[in-house]
């Protein structure tokens, strides 16, 4: 196999390729960007328009994504796999893989759409380093633009495996991505409404690009993902890349479950308090007239909505940041 296709043994080494460009024997153009970067280009004879950014270890500690992207990667250097998409994979921070923990000092996924700004550590250069790859790939014009952020949860979860839609505001979520998340094995979607500063939320916004965070069941170690069922995205993936995929308007939203946020709960003090078992999972219930969380001074999140459930729970987040979303189920209705 191409040494190039062994980026993530790269990654985790800390090493650079010798040689920065390899051809697979279809032709395929393999690219070493920076750490954790490599863009994969078709023969232009087979290119069908198509660019695909898919990131994993934007949290350093979940690996099945990072292992799916691994095994696609040795495919396409292989031969197995035969791109006709454009494709740019990113490991997103091999400084938190390399030591197994979520983040070095703050969290990567706090840090997009300008935030990394107003920080120097590591993180921060990493996204800026991030947002730039993304904004080179996808500066071609005229092409079709997709971004799949893998990540696994902190904790189980009453819905495996889900996706987040990112907001921007005159922009409708579209039907066709839905069916494509459907097929590749997603079982719901959350659908924000504002915008966010994550990295998926960055190439929806200001890049144009249709883009998902995609949860894939319980954070683990290397080596033990047995238990992350990741089959049915794996496939869609190769059809997405080979340019197989059957069309998007045939394909059916049943049994997807759609929510919507109703409140964030972010975490303003020391003081602050969540009223839920540490084992929580996500997309628990939430009865109305709970106390789902409280603050200083004088704040606190009282269920009111119908039907609320909990997702993301985190009472150790920094002060400032999203402790946790009190989500809402929404009628599929709105795309039939
Ligand atoms: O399990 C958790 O509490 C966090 C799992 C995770 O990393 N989720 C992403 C979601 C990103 C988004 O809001 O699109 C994150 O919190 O960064
Ligand atoms: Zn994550």
């Amino acid at each position: 196999m191409l040494a190039l296709g062994k980026l993530l043994e790269l990654t985790l080494a800390g090493r650079e390729p010798a040689e920065k460009t390899q051809l697979t024997v279809d032709g395929v153009r393999m690219r070493w960007l920076a750490e954790g970067a490599l863009e994969v280009r078709p023969p232009e004879a087979r290119d069908n328009g198509m660019d695909v950014l898919l990131s994993a270890g934007i949290h350093g500690n979940e690996t099945a994504p990072i292992e799916l992207l691994d095994r696609l990667l040795h495919d396409i250097a292989r031969g197995d796999v035969k791109p006709r998409a454009r494709i740019l994979f990113l490991f997103g921070n091999p400084a938190a893989m390399r030591t197994g923990a979520r983040f070095v000092e703050e969290d990567l996924n706090r840090l997009f759409n300008g935030r990394h700004e107003n920080s120097s550590g590591p993180e921060a250069l990493r996204a800026c380093e991030l947002e730039h790859l993304a904004e080179t790939f996808f500066s071609q014009p005229d092409r079709t633009r997709l971004h799949y952020d893998l990540h696994t949860a902190i904790r189980g979860s009453k819905i495996e495996q889900f996706a987040l839609y990112p907001y921007k505001e005159g922009r409708a979520h579209s039907r066709e991505e839905l069916a494509r998340l459907r097929a590749a094995g997603m079982e719901a979607v959350l659908l924000q409404n504002k915008p966010s500063i994550v990295f998926s939320a960055y190439t929806y916004d200001r890049l144009g690009v249709e883009a998902f965070t995609l949860e894939l069941g319980k954070a683990r170690p290397f080596g033990q993902n047995a238990g992350v069922n990741v089959t049915r995205l794996e496939r869609r993936l190769e059809q997405i890349i080979e340019g197989t995929e059957p069309p998007l308007a045939d394909e059916s939203l049943e049994g997807l479950q759609l929510f919507s946020v109703a409140r964030e709960v972010i975490k303003h003090s020391d003081a602050f308090i969540l009223h839920l078992p540490a084992d929580v999972e996500n997309f628990s219930e939430l009865p109305k007239g709970y106390l789902l969380a409280q603050d200083t001074p004088q704040t606190r999140w009282v269920i009111e909505e119908e039907g609320a459930r909990i997702i993301f729970p985190n009472p150790k987040v920094k002060n400032g940041l999203r402790a946790g979303m009190i989500i809402e189920p929404v009628s599929s209705m709105a795309f039939a």
